[in-house]
């Protein structure tokens, strides 16, 4: 209902539209008994000026029927497209929980074709669906007024009818869901075999995934020939009741004709109303399964609008006011589920300007960590605060927007160089772009390409080198100028040449911010001014290269693993 609400205006055209459409029926029928009668006596004249004036009833019903259906796609199509826009935007406020345990080719589906059914299922209600019904009733009630016996014999089946399509409909309605739920997973196992086409092919996997694609395409296709049966069954069905009436419609017809109380005219004049009905019965019954596909399609679209985010901005949340960037962790705890904490009871402060090397094995929690701080998680116990204040008493987006990330691999969106670098900016500033481009060593290979800062990345674009994202991904950084820095250093190697510019970029990146860095190279741990030693959610050790490596405890131990070679 909120949805058509504000559609009403176009809605209400329509509908006017529809009546007019509507009342030609009626006006149709008494031309056919008319035209019929005339025919019978060989007036040709009167037959002219019947047929004329039929002419002008139908360019009204073209008309009227125009403006039903061209402002009833304006608002069912607008009704999808603000349905999908509003579900897109409540994803997006969805915690990382969600989207980890949570398959992209369902939810992509479910914001494309669901939702177009819904926008299909709302056009035909008042495309077709309360047009037919207006003419079966207008239809029906001028058939009564002409014959009641005869009408009668024509619809003495139509309970049955009706309970048939109200069973069959519950059926389908099972049917759906379940083919909806199939295609949905048939569209996620697609994009996950795509996306990892080179690892198939490297593993030379590819009978592998086909057995696993056909397998649910397979499935796929039971559930569509299931829903695709039901229909056409009742089809057949219906069609047959509807014969069986028309049959006898011919026989009490015949019969009263016999009797001299019915006119060969007249029974002309039923028989027409009575075709007019075969459309609009087969119409509403297909409508009516439509309805139950799309039930089904509301039903996904809706569970996700009732999702709520297990990150929540506090009532009376204030604006983060641009931070100097101490960081407070008080005691903090933290589980990705509540039996297996992974931070443990954490405290330390990171003085504004500071730089924090966070160093430990695989798995001991070095990014669950930082991902507490720009609230991607928030902390089972304990508080972290910026500047002093309690991240969770301030909006989310001023927050996120005064912590910089620079992830290990860098995802380019598709679009140009320029727009990857002002990443969720609105407006470009080009010069802006070209100087943090310069600061992160990125300028020279962007100017090298014949479109420079206009060259399309990514799908459908030109493919950068690992070196050349992460100084996009620097660049990003630059451009956002933000106090807190998170830097996840990335493992795998790059040629000396990249690792130089790199690194150069790096470290004026790093300057005058508060930084966590997850280290992975010496040159970081010993540019640190502290380090972090994390081992299973705790913080062992902590102090500069130079001091933990004279304690000579957990951090030499790793030092010597993990870097002096
Ligand atoms: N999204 C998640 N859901 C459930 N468990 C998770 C999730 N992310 C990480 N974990 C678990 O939390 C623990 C800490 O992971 P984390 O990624 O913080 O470690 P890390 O020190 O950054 O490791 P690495 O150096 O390998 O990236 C691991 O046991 C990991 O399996």
């Amino acid at each position: 209902m909120p949805y058509l609400r504000p559609q009403t205006p176009v809605i209400g055209l329509a509908l006017v539209c529809t009546l007019v459409f509507t009342a030609s029926w009626p006006i149709l029928i008494k031309l056919a008994e008319l035209i019929a009668d005339s025919v019978g006596r060989g007036q040709l004249e009167i037959t002219g000026q019947i047929a004329g004036l039929g002419i002008l009833v139908f360019f009204i019903r073209s008309l009227s029927l125009y403006g039903q259906d061209v402002w009833i796609a304006e608002a069912s199509l607008q009704i999808a497209h603000q349905l999908r826009c509003d579900v897109y935007a409540h994803l997006q406020r969805l915690g990382l929980n969600y989207f980890e345990t949570t398959k992209t080719g369902d939810l992509s589906y479910r914001l494309t074709e669901d939702t177009d059914r819904i926008g299909e299922a709302i056009n035909q209600l008042f495309h077709q669906f309360v047009p037919c019904v207006l003419q079966l009733i207008v239809v029906l009630a001028y058939m009564i007024y002409m014959n009641w016996q005869l009408t009668l014999a024509a619809f003495i089946i139509a309970p049955l009818m009706a309970l048939l399509v109200t069973m069959f409909g519950e059926r389908l309605l099972d049917f759906s869901r379940r083919s909806q739920n199939r295609i949905s997973d048939l569209s996620a196992l697609l994009i996950e075999f795509l996306s990892g086409i080179r690892l198939i092919q490297a593993f030379a996997a590819e009978n592998y995934a086909l057995g696993r694609f056909t397998q649910e395409a397979e499935e796929n296709r039971k559930a569509r020939l299931g829903v695709e049966k039901i229909k056409v069954f009742q089809m057949v069905l219906v069609g047959f009741l509807y014969a069986t009436s028309i049959l006898l419609v011919f026989f009490l017809g015949g019969w009263q004709i016999s009797q001299a109380n019915l006119t060969a005219s007249q029974f002309v004049g039923f028989l027409a109303a009575a075709l007019m009905l075969v459309d609009p019965i087969n119409i509403t019954t297909t409508n009516y399964n439509t309805f139950k596909q799309a039930q089904a399609s509301v039903d996904r679209v809706f569970e996700l609008v009732q999702l709520t985010p297990n990150i929540q901005e506090a009532q009376k949340a204030i604006a983060l006011p641009p931070i100097t960037g101490r960081v407070t962790y008080q005691n903090v705890s933290f589980g990705y589920n509540p039996q297996q904490p992974v931070l443990k009871n954490l405290s330390f402060e990171v003085q504004p300007g500071e730089m924090i090397a966070l160093v430990g094995h695989s798995g001991a929690g070095k990014t669950t960590l930082v991902n507490l701080l720009p609230r991607f998680y928030d902390p089972d116990q304990g508080e972290i605060l910026i500047d002093g204040l309690n991240i969770r008493d301030v909006e989310l987006k001023s927050l996120r927007q005064q912590i910089g990330i620079v992830p290990q691999d860098t995802m380019l969106f598709s679009g140009t160089i320029a727009e990857n670098i002002a990443f969720g900016q609105q407006d470009l500033d080009l010069a802006a772009i070209e100087k943090a481009a310069r600061i992160a060593n990125a300028h020279q290979f962007i100017a090298q390409f014949s479109q420079g800062y206009y060259t399309y990345v990514g799908e459908r674009g030109v493919n950068l080198s690992g070196g050349q994202r992460q100084r996009i991904a620097i660049a990003r950084a630059v451009l956002l100028n933000p106090r807190i820095l998170i830097l996840d250093e990335a493992t795998s190697a790059l040629d000396s040449e990249s690792e130089a510019l790199v690194q150069e970029a790096l470290e004026r990146l790093l300057r005058d911010r508060t930084v966590f860095v997850i280290a992975h190279r010496l040159a970081t741990v010993r540019q640190a001014n502290r380090l972090f030693v994390l081992e299973a959610g705790q913080m062992i050790e902590s102090g500069t290269h130079q001091e933990l490596l004279q304690q000579n405890g957990r951090y030499a131990q790793f030092y010597a693993q993990q870097f002096s070679s």
